[in-house]
């Protein structure tokens, strides 16, 4: 059927590399985590899971032409300070490989790590098929031991039409399925959709994928919502004043990276509102994957205009103000009130 193959290599790709940030998470050393030329962190498991996204989907689909559009590029690490950093990710990724057990390799050098994470470097657009990737989003959350995701999305003309979102540290849902396996303070679930064919999740330790529905309530005061940990990500003071006008009264939900695109999918909560700071430029890798998990699952991700996220420009989101996300029924009380809201604070 219609992508099912890339969408089975898309979830190998990001069970893998939830395995390898999983690893790094548990004993991150300080000088595992360096400062990019923006400001923002960079580990050596965001290195590792983009090297690994890259080789795991050439080797899955060998035959397609291979286009991939990630937030990493290997500059920094082919300075001489990064040398001993670039030995780490090596281990990390062939470590990784090897304890799968299902590729006949041999073991790829500091060069053919360079080069995995340099075939990110597509610029994306409105023509042929393009892998979106984000290796860890959600870094600052990672290095903190919160939440971050692997997200992975595949374009096509321009259009998301899948996506897999691996979130290593989202608690597993209080259902009938993780009672019944005594799973209830485990960890690890992954999101993963093709369009028209709905949003599953399944554990990262291993379940059979159940399908997934964003919340069916109708008042938006009984909604609570979710924005991002960091306030430098998201201006939380316009959040709270739409959460007021919708008589919302539970606190924010404050979580890191596209996990809470995951979270809203499954129907944790049913409001995510994202507005960034004034100048900062969204990237396709932060919502490509995010977008469909949530629209699959019933959702509705607009920017605060009420337009569609556009994903054929190129690296870039061009929006309108930010980024909102709700059920059908809840999107157009959701929208006066952000309107509202964007209208007083001008
Ligand atoms: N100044 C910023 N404003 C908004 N988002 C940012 C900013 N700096 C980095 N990000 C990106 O925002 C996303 C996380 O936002 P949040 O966790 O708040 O939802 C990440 O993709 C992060 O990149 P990264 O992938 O490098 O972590
Ligand atoms: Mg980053
Ligand atoms: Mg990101
Ligand atoms: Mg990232």
């Amino acid at each position: 059927m219609a992508y099912e193959r890339k969408l089975a290599a898309a979830k190998k790709a990001a069970f893998l590399a939830a395995r390898l940030c999983q690893t790094v998470q548990k004993s991150l050393l300080s000088s595992d985590v360096r400062s990019k030329s923006d400001r923002t962190p960079v580990t050596i498991a965001d290195y590792g899971s983009q090297a690994l996204v890259s080789f795991v989907l050439k080797r899955e689909l060998p035959s397609e032409s291979f286009s991939l559009v990630a937030e990493e590029d290997s500059v920094d690490l082919r300075k001489d300070e990064s040398q001993e950093m670039l030995k780490r990710i090596t281990k990390l990724v062939n470590d990784s490989l090897s304890s799968d057990g299902t590729y006949n390799f041999s073991p790829l050098s500091e060069d053919d790590v360079l080069t995995a994470i340099d075939s990110g470097k597509s610029e994306g657009g409105s023509h042929g098929q393009h892998w979106v990737l984000d290796p860890i989003d959600g870094t600052k959350g990672f290095v903190r031991g919160d939440q971050y995701a692997i997200a992975l999305a595949l374009l096509d003309e321009g259009n998301v039409i899948l996506g897999v979102l691996a979130c290593p540290n989202l608690p597993l849902p209080n259902t009938g399925q993780s009672r019944q396996h005594s799973l209830q303070n485990q960890v690890g679930c992954l999101f993963s959709a093709r369009v028209g064919a709905g949003t599953y999740m399944e554990f990262l330790d291993g379940s059979s994928p159940t399908k997934v529905n964003v919340s069916t309530i109708e008042n938006p005061a009984e909604a609570s919502f979710f924005e991002s940990f960091e306030a430098a990500h998201s201006m939380h003071d316009l959040s709270g004043s739409i959460a007021k006008k919708l008589g919302v009264t539970a606190p924010p939900v404050r979580m890191d990276s596209q996990a809470k695109y995951g979270a809203l999918a499954r129907g944790d909560g049913a409001i995510y509102l994202r507005f960034p700071h004034e100048g900062y430029r969204e990237k396709i890798w932060d919502h490509a994957a995010g977008c469909i998990v949530v629209t699959e699952a019933g959702g509705v991700v607009t920017d605060a205009a009420g337009n569609p996220l556009d994903f054929s420009n190129g690296k870039h989101l061009d929006l309108e103000k930010g980024i909102i996300v709700t059920s059908k029924k809840l999107m157009p009380l959701l929208l006066n009130a952000v309107q509202e809201a964007l209208k007083e604070q001008s």
